[in-house]
């Protein structure tokens, strides 16, 4: 199993040693992880990364190797926090969101509750995880919003992402949220997402002509081909070469499967072949498109009335491209103190950033038909959310926008993951977590799933919460003047 318990910032365990030598390692924790700003635009974004971040807890461990290295450090940590780490497992408890979740900015997607020791250590890998699987995930959400449902989205992105990890994992990511394939094998192979390809350029380059290569491509593959079309001249030789081999292949009573567009004017390319296929009865044969695109430019693509069936994207997919990361950050909300547990909040000049102290729920509010109206942060103990009583919703940032809602249901998003360091969540299979991304975005009034200028949807902090937040910020400001 892959041990990335070192992948982690040389202060985290610099603040570790410290509370060890200071006898405070044990104290008891609550963090959350959440993010203050939604990526690309975007109304929403796709959670992602649970299961590499189950993965990684469940193999937390410090090498022999690893505490030989750290002896080396020039913190010269002691013998004895080096004998802790040797014992070092994950023993807290880790609520999170499901994968594939529609989640908003400020409500906590993980929930990490721990002595300080594991709480800290562990806060870098699990913001590398989520931040990179959830942006790719929206990312991936975006691109499927534009080519609509009915069009086949194949992720290629492999060659341009940021090495092997960010190929595997942000393919896993965008399958999750809406692409269908990917023609990465190792993703196909770990994660069991179906794999699917073309062919390249240098496939017609080492044959002779053109048409001699696609006639060899379909005798292996008489299925399932997609011929590249735009080698030297897409309209001129691909097309009329492509639709001579579907000829033949239909003499033999098999039929090519596709032709594909990699360069040049795709609407107008698109629109033509579309045209001398269906002319030559060949209106079966599907047309993929791909060269650099992105949400933008298929929208574009299809108000030119592009006639794409297959769409492949990869560059802009995979390395997030107009926005290259997610500010996920993740926050102590409590700690215990003389055996008890208590809120803790970070102050701020910038209202945005003051944290929401303590452990809280995180409810949905779904109205009579499902649909959804609000998130609701809460108090544990608070139970009139949980009985349905009527709640008020406010914006803690824009405390003027509210509303009282009855006649609700009330959803909590965060499920235990591991109780006390065991695993007690069953991962889901990807194609449930692809499935359940499908009915989540089913709870949404379009408004707030559209790309461009989406509506606000808001995440709301209980009055009581509220109230407890204002009384600290009071407390820990005037502290502060
Ligand atoms: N009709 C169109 N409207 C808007 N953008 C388009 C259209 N057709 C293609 N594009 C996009 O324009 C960009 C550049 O296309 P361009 O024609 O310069 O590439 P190319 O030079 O043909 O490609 P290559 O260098 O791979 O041969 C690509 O992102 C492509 O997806
Ligand atoms: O454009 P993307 O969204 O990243 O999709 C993947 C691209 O990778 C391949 O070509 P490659 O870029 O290797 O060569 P090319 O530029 O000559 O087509 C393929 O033909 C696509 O164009
Ligand atoms: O199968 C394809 O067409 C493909 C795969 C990866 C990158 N570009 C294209």
């Amino acid at each position: 199993m892959e041990n990335l318990t070192l992948n982690t910032d040389n202060y985290q365990l610099a603040m570790a040693y410290a509370h060890f030598q200071n006898g405070t390692h044990n104290q008891q924790t609550v963090f959350e992880m959440y993010f203050r700003n939604l990526p690309f635009g975007s109304g929403y974004a796709v959670f992602a990364g649970l299961e590499r971040v189950a993965a990684y807890l469940r193999s937390l461990h410090f090498s022999d190797e690893m505490i030989l290295f750290l002896q080396k450090q020039p913190e010269g940590y002691s013998a004895e926090f080096l004998e802790e780490l040797r014992n070092f497992r994950f023993t807290g408890t880790l609520r999170a969101v499901r994968e594939g979740s529609v989640v908003f900015p400020n409500e906590p997607l993980l929930q990490v509750e721990a002595r300080v020791l594991e709480a800290q250590i562990i806060e870098t890998a699990l913001l590398n995880a989520v931040n990179f699987q959830t942006l790719i995930a929206t990312k991936a959400a975006r691109i499927r919003q534009e080519v609509g449902p009915e069009s086949y989205l194949i992720e290629m992105g492999t060659r341009r992402a940021h090495e092997a990890d960010a190929a595997v994992w942000g393919t896993r990511a965008a399958y999750i949220a809406g692409f269908d394939s990917t023609s990465n094998m190792q993703a196909g192979m770990q994660f069991g997402i179906p794999t699917k390809g073309t062919h390249a350029h240098s496939w017609v380059q080492t044959h002779e002509t053109e048409l001699e290569a696609f006639r060899r491509f379909a005798e292996v593959f008489p299925e399932s081909t997609t011929l590249l079309v735009d080698t030297y001249n897409t309209l001129g030789s691909g097309l009329p070469n492509a639709i001579q081999v579907a000829k033949e292949l239909e003499q033999r009573g098999k039929k090519l499967f596709g032709i594909r567009l990699d360069s040049g004017d795709i609407a107008y390319q698109s629109k033509v072949a579309r045209k001398m296929l269906d002319e030559a009865g060949l209106s079966y044969v599907k047309i993929a498109a791909s060269n650099d695109l992105d949400e933008h430019t298929i929208l574009h693509l299809k108000v030119q009335g592009a006639q794409v069936d297959i769409w492949g994207v990869g560059t802009k997919l995979i390395t997030a491209y107009d926005q290259p990361a997610l500010g996920g950050v993740y926050k102590l909300v409590e700690r215990e103190l003389h055996g008890k547990m208590e809120p803790s909040i970070k102050i701020s000049g910038n209202p945005e950033k003051i944290t929401t102290p303590y452990r809280k729920k995180v409810y949905r509010i779904l109205n009579a038909r499902g649909k959804a109206q609000g998130d609701y942060l809460a108090l544990p103990e608070e139970t009139d959310v949980t009985k349905g009583e009527r709640i008020k919703l406010f914006d803690p940032v824009h405390t003027h926008v509210h509303k009282f809602v009855e006649g609700y249901t009330a959803v909590p998003l965060l499920e235990t993951i591991f109780d006390e360091g065991k695993l007690v969540y069953a991962l889901p299979e990807i194609g449930a977590v692809k499935a359940y991304h499908q009915t989540q975005l089913e709870q949404f009034d379009g408004e707030y799933l559209r790309n461009l200028n989406p509506e606000k949807y808001h995440v709301n902090l209980s009055e009581r919460l509220w109230t407890r937040k204002r009384e600290l910020i009071e407390m820990y400001g005037e502290a502060a003047r």
